[in-house]
């Protein structure tokens, strides 16, 4: 009979929480930081931290005293914050978790803030290997389990999806948070269009923040441009999980983070579940936004996993990334998608149902139209994908690259007759040459001055012979587009890159191969903005 009792102090929201392991029960008291104006300011934050922290912390210790009597010997651990966060508000929050910990005489558990995110959704779901979407303030990525990590499939490349929002609201004059207006304000709006960023399972929020910005300069009707907001952003952060889903083979969706209070996300995200046969669930709001109860429950687990620290290996965690965190908690449950045996007649990738006629030597491929996405949107992406993958398609082959021939093309129906190549995804076939092979044809068409946009593992095919008739082909250039920009290129080996060390069995060794070959044939500089990208979409 477990009782833990949890500590949180990233940025804004001071909280402690009490979990007790019998009857699931987690019970939250917490004091939110509110700026008079502007964002959140650092240095506000942390004065905020300094007195709210003790403040609840002795309300958490007084239900258990009042419950249960002496805290010594009713709690078993305490667990905190470690990061990602703001560091001065850290520091207070790990301070008092220490200092309760020293008095009471209980073990310390270090909690990192997104995969509490995660795992609440998890644990109040009772999904076993769900995909999870953090849309927190200050983050925003997909996560799968593999191999006793949580793997980051994709993510922001600048800000987090709230304070992309925020920022715009602070442009319109209104107070932090703006999540909360944009959402009321949209209900009354008409779609806008703004720029679509998404690669591979990466995708960028700055672009549309300034465009945002500037229609109401423009005088674009405020209600329109929150519509637009949101129908983009988050039909940005839908499709990402859709492509998580499609390339781990998981059918279980859990949504953590701030963001995902807004009921229009939640709204998409459950649409597109269940256009594609998977389950969706999202916690309730107190445990969405930052609390100290997804802190305790995680706390919990890995308390009872013997996963403990000592004071002196306490310190806070600024940029803790949530793939740095060994799992202890799970047991490693196989839950890995076993690679598939026979492959059948027709397939679903994330955006497409493929017809596949091996015999006949073509594949059908069908964009379909996504319920979950503005109809606007969903027929401009349609249109312009499937062109962009006949076009690409055919003039990567002119420079060398294996690729299907397409027989047919219709972009208005999203309609695609290409020939059917391979005996089997890379997913599923993976191996050093062939990863090889992959380096090789991505530098060839940045040679050639474009991009593939989303070369996942599933995204190449692979014919099985003799080591000489081993082919590699690339497929799938919907995301592709013609580009001179190294960070362009950089981007395609970084989206591969991310996706191999999510599902593959000996990552290293074919990410390192992939490079070798790809500086063999392409440009150094490339994977010089590689090594500065993977630095980037870290909490600032
Ligand atoms: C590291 C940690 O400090 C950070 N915390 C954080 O970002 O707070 P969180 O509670 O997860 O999210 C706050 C964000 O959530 C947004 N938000 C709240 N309600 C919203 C709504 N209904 N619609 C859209 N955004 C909403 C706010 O505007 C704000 O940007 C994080 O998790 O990234
Ligand atoms: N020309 C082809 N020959 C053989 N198999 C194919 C071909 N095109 C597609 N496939 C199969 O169909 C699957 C899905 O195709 P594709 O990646 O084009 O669809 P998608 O919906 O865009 O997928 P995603 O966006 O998830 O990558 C591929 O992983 C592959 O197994
Ligand atoms: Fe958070």
């Amino acid at each position: 009979m477990t009782r833990v009792l949890g500590i949180e102090g990233t940025a804004w929201c001071a909280s402690a929480a009490v979990f007790d392991v019998t009857g699931d029960d987690v019970r939250i008291f917490s004091d939110a930081y509110q700026p008079d104006s502007g964002g959140i300011h650092p240095r506000e934050a942390a004065e905020h931290m300094r007195s709210a922290i003790p403040a609840v912390v002795a309300e958490a210790v007084e239900l258990v005293e009042s419950k249960h009597g002496a805290p010594g010997g009713a709690i078993d651990a305490i667990a905190f914050s470690r990061g990602p966060g703001l560091g001065p508000c850290l520091r207070i929050a790990a301070t008092a978790a220490r200092a309760l910990a020293g008095s009471l005489d209980l073990p310390l558990v270090g909690v990192n803030h997104m995969v509490a995110h995660l795992e609440i959704g998890r644990h109040r779901s009772g999904f076993d290997a769900p995909v999870c979407l953090n849309a927190s303030g200050a983050n925003a990525h997909v996560l799968g389990y593999h191999d006793g990590r949580y793997r980051v499939l994709g993510e922001t490349m600048d800000t987090g999806i709230g304070n992309a929002i925020d920022k715009f609201t602070r442009h319109v004059g209104w107070t932090h948070p703006g999540g909360p207006k944009v959402e009321r304000r949209a209900k009354d709006g008409e779609y806008v269009a703004l720029p679509y960023v998404v690669k591979g399972m990466d995708f960028s929020f700055s672009g549309i923040t300034s465009a945002a910005q500037d229609a109401i300069d423009d005088g674009t009707p405020v209600e329109d441009v929150c519509r637009g907001l949101q129908e983009t952003t988050f039909a940005m952060l839908t499709e990402v999980s859709e492509r998580a889903l499609s390339l781990t083979g998981a059918d279980e969706l859990v949504l953590g983070g701030g963001v995902g209070q807004n009921g229009r996300l939640r709204e998409m995200l459950e649409t597109m579940c269940a256009e594609r046969g998977a389950s969706f669930y999202a916690p309730e709001p107190r445990f969405l936004r930052d609390n100290a109860g997804m802190i305790a429950v995680l706390g919990a687990k890995m308390y009872e996993a013997g996963d403990t620290i000592t004071i002196d290996e306490s310190r806070v965690r600024p940029d803790f990334r949530p793939d740095e965190v060994p799992v202890t908690w799970r047991a490693d449950d196989g839950s890995d998608r076993a690679p598939t045996g026979t492959e059948p007649a027709q397939t679903r990738g994330a955006e497409a149902i493929v017809d596949l006629d091996r015999d006949g030597g073509s594949a059908y491929k069908r964009r379909l139209s996504k319920a979950y996405r503005h109809p606007e949107l969903d027929a401009r992406l349609r249109r312009r994908r499937t062109r962009s993958e006949a076009r690409l398609t055919s003039e990567a082959r002119r420079v060398g690259v294996p690729t299907p021939v397409v027989f047919d093309v219709d972009p208005r129906e999203g309609l695609l007759e290409l020939q059917f190549v391979g005996d089997a995804d890379l997913r599923d076939a993976i191996s050093e040459t062939r990863v090889r092979r992959v380096g090789e044809h991505l530098a060839r068409c940045h040679g050639a001055g474009f991009v593939h946009g989303d070369p996942t593992p599933r995204n190449v095919r692979v014919r099985r012979g003799e080591a000489a008739d081993d082919l590699v082909y690339l497929i799938d250039f919907g995301l592709g587009y013609h580009s001179d920009h190294v960070e362009d290129y950089a981007m395609d080996l970084h989206v591969f890159e991310g996706a191999v060390a999510g599902t593959a069995d000996d990552p290293a060794a074919c990410i390192g191969a992939f490079e070798d070959a790809y500086r063999a044939v392409g440009d150094e500089r490339v994977l010089g903005r590689l090594r500065e990208i993977e630095t980037r979409g870290r909490y600032q």
